[in-house]
């Protein structure tokens, strides 16, 4: 196994250009492949999760040519994908996975989707069911509820409500969104019960939105979708920088002197997980936001204050703040955060060994994570990370307390940040 020392850093500083968001990046990919007309995408991010979407979207037959950087032109297929018959690996992708589903459920072709071990334990039966209740033909391949999934033509009868769970993952809602336009028919998506991660739901709308499809809502409960909506290519849409990967550098920011300024997310972001700075203000640290930049410096206290919070809406997002918590003045509680539970591990379990390795006392509760710092951190640590990006990229803040510390499989953060290490280790001091 592969694994990186990371030494002591006493102190950080210094400004990060973010890659791209993977929300962003995955779903402008699909929606300018629905388009009709051709999408300049700009600063795609350069990922395993985005390009799994690429590969599939071409497979699918969608002309997709990079132009400088990482700009690329999407030849939009005009609501139909041109090929009929399609094997698709999609690896750990859930923005891959989850909305090429209920697309592909409506293409009246062939389709079989499959990815990692870790994605066919991944729930998926929320969205089949929802998908099945409009008619589409939808098997399982191995377990009841889990990819792999065979897709098969169906006569889809949308002009009725369906009815969605969105407790498990609010990429099945995301989903039924971007898909059910291409349908032409007025449809109502209902929600049924708690919908969890809900700023994500804002992304969707908002880039819909810049497709031209609008979607009028009734708060969180039910989403209709006029009839007669199509998606046309705004020409170009710039992706963001990732506000997920922001955290770890402005969470280093705060423990560790800073200033640290990200750039390609501000006040002006559709992403939930700006709201990670607010996190950081309630713990002390001093936090500016421009609008398309954040600036995060140590507060005026040795330790972060120790925080109780809910963040359901920030769920990438709060691993950082479970490892911040280390550096805390008390103990801190991480509130429902059950969605942990199916993500590229089982989070609330892996986050809670991994922390008592590095001498933290972890209570780990079903949806919540309680984690009490210890007064000295134990250096030189082994941190599995569990084939999950964000573990290995977390864990790198233990770095910051004084310790040495050895990440495990660090080149799982391709996921999302593929020069992660590069990047962090450029702002020690
Ligand atoms: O829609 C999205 O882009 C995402 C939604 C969230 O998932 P859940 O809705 O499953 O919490 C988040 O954890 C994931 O990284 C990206
Ligand atoms: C949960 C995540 O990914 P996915 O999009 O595969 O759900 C994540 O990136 O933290």
């Amino acid at each position: 196994m592969e694994t990186l020392d990371l030494s002591p850093i006493a102190r950080v500083a210094g400004t990060v250009k973010l890659p791209g968001s993977k929300s962003i990046s995955n779903r402008t990919l699909l929606l300018a492949a629905l388009a009709s007309g051709a999408t300049r995408v700009r600063d795609l991010l350069d990922s395993d999760d985005v390009q799994h979407m690429l590969s599939a979207l071409g497979l699918l037959g969608v002309k997709i040519e990079p132009l400088a950087g990482r700009d690329f032109l999407v030849h939009g297929a005009g609501g139909a994908f041109p090929v009929k018959s399609a094997d698709l690996f999609l690896g750990n992708a859930g923005t891959a996975f989850r909305p090429l589903t209920a697309a592909l459920a409506l293409m009246q072709g062939q389709y079989r989707l499959s990815g990692v071990p870790r994605m066919h334990e991944r729930p998926i039966g929320d969205l089949v069911d929802a998908l099945r209740e409009a008619g589409a033909d939808i098997a399982y391949l191995a377990n009841p509820g889990f990819p792999p999934l065979a897709i098969a033509p169906a006569e889809f009868s949308a002009g009725k409500v369906i009815p969605v769970k969105g407790n498990v993952s609010s990429q099945f809602l995301t989903a039924l969104l971007m898909a059910l336009p291409l349908t032409g028919e007025t449809v109502a998506i209902e929600v049924v019960g708690e919908l969890i991660s809900k700023p994500y739901i804002e992304i969707t709308l908002n880039l819909m939105a810049r497709f031209g499809v609008k979607v009028e809502r009734d708060g969180w409960q039910r989403f209709t979708i006029a009839g007669g909506q199509a998606y046309v290519s705004p020409g170009e849409i710039a992706v963001e920088g990732d506000a997920s990967s922001a955290s770890y550098f402005l969470a280093a920011g705060a423990i560790a002197g800073g200033p640290v300024r990200v750039e390609g997310v501000g006040r002006a972001s559709i992403q939930g997980d700006v709201r990670f700075a607010e996190a950081l203000e309630a713990l002390g640290a001093k936090v500016t936001l421009g609008d398309t930049w954040i600036e995060v410096a140590k507060g005026d206290t040795e330790k972060l204050k120790a925080f109780d919070l809910d963040l359901n809406h920030i769920p990438d997002a709060a691993m950082t703040l479970a490892v911040a918590a280390l550096f805390a003045d008390g103990p801190c509680v991480l509130r429902n955060i059950e969605s942990w539970r199916v993500k590229e591990t089982d989070r609330l379990a892996a986050m809670a060994i991994e922390l008592r390795k590095v001498g933290a006392e972890v209570d780990e509760g079903r949806d919540y994570l309680k984690v009490t710092p210890p007064s000295r951190l134990t250096g030189g640590a082994s941190i599995d990370t569990y084939d999950d990006h964000r573990m290995a990229m977390c864990f790198s803040l233990v770095a910051l307390g004084g310790v040495p510390v050895t990440i495990n499989d660090p080149r799982c953060v391709a996921k999302t940040f593929p020069d992660y290490f590069d990047v962090f280790a450029q702002l020690a001091q």
